[in-house]
């Protein structure tokens, strides 16, 4: 038989429930664990490989208010942190869903499930999974809330997130793939009113375009085919709190035109329904896309943009931050050290002029991949520019550029060197801080 696609434990003390499950799944090529109790699920869990957690809220001893299942939910949470729990609820809970989210679960069914979405809900988030641990997860303690930054650029950023954090308006936050926008916006939210409040996340370039406004709004049952039970949306869970739209240019004009609706007057529309709701969300948006080529492309509201750049971030590419490359890559290298059980402590002067010169495509998340795979190769406490197994970059070829692109790739350089402080790149080029500036909006649009 092929290796299952991943072990999920099954948390229901009803052996007939557990078996139901298990045969779905099993035939869908997942291994299975089954639980009668949260002691029996915590002992399974403590000893490992399982990747996913289907618990359901309601054990017997306690039939309707879910209290037993929200302990587990929060004690798994604590100790299991990345492990992605699915919860089963009765029929029409829908609060105690909206809590279960809030407490860290990762999707809820409503009993009897479908088992279409029972599979569809462990696979996307068995990938899910995958996709982090191989790469944002790297840099997970950052995630809680440290953000590297001293050099000029990201100091600027820093100060002004400090004085927007406060007032209760839209943030567009825009860079290039793994600079950190995710990251910002939580920082945001934990300096903002609403720190204790929900922070939701819609990624708009991976749920699918006929899911899209479910998603974001919620439906009533029957709305449509699959619509077998009412479902809420992010809207409405992130209520009272921070609604994260990453992606943004990914969103079709259709979700653009609801969202600048939703963004205007406050109200959302349960797909199926026609009552309105109020809600009281915060939206920070994020795009490593040039929303402005979009809208010349007609690919993107111009109306929207503006409701939501209220404040726009730009975050630096990482080869602009200067010496902040290797404090990131010193984090790492504790991080990764420590996780690894390793006594991997220092760099060589190779690694670092390697480190300093990389073009770093993947930005920060790339850089915590690079930095994880050299502390398991690292002989003697030591990361030397073998271990970091960077691609060699060619020299800038001068002779096949033109002029544009040689003055281009010296502006760059002069920024990256001076960690995106414009006085002192200025200087490197021997240019005025006006000549420098021109040259850099020249490059910039
Ligand atoms: N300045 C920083 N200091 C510490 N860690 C950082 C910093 N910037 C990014 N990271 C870490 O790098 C990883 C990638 O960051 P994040 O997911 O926020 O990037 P992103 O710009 O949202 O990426 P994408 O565009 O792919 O969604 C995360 O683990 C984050 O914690």
């Amino acid at each position: 038989m092929a290796d299952p696609i991943g072990t999920i434990l099954i948390a229901d003390d009803q052996a007939d429930i557990r078996e139901a499950l298990a045969l779905v799944l099993r035939a869908e090529g997942f291994a299975t664990k089954g639980a009668a109790s949260p002691a029996e699920a915590a002992l399974l869990l403590d000893a490992g490989g399982i990747d996913a957690l289907l618990l359901d809220l309601n054990f017997s001893s306690d039939t309707t208010s879910g209290e037993e299942g929200m302990r587990l939910l929060a004690s798994v949470k604590t100790v299991h942190p990345d492990l992605p729990v699915v919860v089963l609820t009765g029929w029409g809970s829908v609060d105690l869903a909206v809590r279960a989210l809030r407490a860290g679960a990762a999707d809820f069914l409503e009993k009897p499930w479908e088992n279409v979405r029972l599979i569809t809900v462990l696979r996307s988030q068995l990938a899910l999974l995958r996709a982090r641990s191989t790469a944002a997860s790297l840099t997970r303690p950052a995630a809680q809330g440290e953000i590297i930054g001293t050099c000029a650029a990201m100091r600027a950023m820093l100060s002004l997130v400090a004085k927007i954090a406060q007032a209760d308006v839209p943030v567009l936050i825009t860079g290039e793939s793994g600079t950190g926008k995710g990251l910002v916006a939580r920082h945001i939210a934990a300096l903002s009113r609403r720190r204790d409040k929900p922070f939701v996340t819609l990624d708009l370039g991976s749920v699918p375009e006929s899911l899209i406004e479910s998603e974001l709004f919620g439906h009533a049952r029957g709305a449509f085919t699959d619509a077998k039970s009412d479902r809420i949306g992010r809207f409405e869970i992130a209520s009272g709190g921070v609604l994260f739209l990453d992606e943004i240019g990914n969103a079709s004009l259709a979700t653009q035109a609801r969202l600048l609706s939703v963004l205007e007057d406050g109200m959302i529309t349960r797909v199926g329904e026609t009552a309105t709701r109020r809600v009281d969300v915060r939206v920070i948006a994020a795009t490593n896309a040039d929303l402005n080529r979009l809208i010349e492309a007609g690919r993107f509201r111009r109306d929207l943009l503006f409701r939501l750049n209220t404040v726009e971030i730009a975050l630096p590419p990482l080869r602009m931050r200067g010496d902040d490359i290797v404090l990131l890559a010193a984090d790492c290298l504790t991080r990764s050290a420590a996780r690894h059980n390793r006594d991997v402590t220092a760099f060589a002067p190779d690694a670092l002029a390697a480190l300093a010169a990389h073009h770093w495509p993947g930005n920060v998340r790339e850089l915590a991949h690079v930095i994880e795979r050299a502390v398991l190769l690292a002989d003697d406490g030591t990361i030397t520019r073998a271990h970091l197994s960077l691609d060699p970059q060619p020299e800038a070829p001068f002779e096949r550029m033109t002029l544009d692109q040689a003055e281009r790739y010296l502006v760059q350089r002069a920024m990256a060197e001076a960690g995106g402080d414009v006085e002192a790149a200025a200087r490197r080029l021997g240019l005025s801080r006006s000549a420098f500036y021109r040259r850099l909006s020249q490059i910039r649009t």
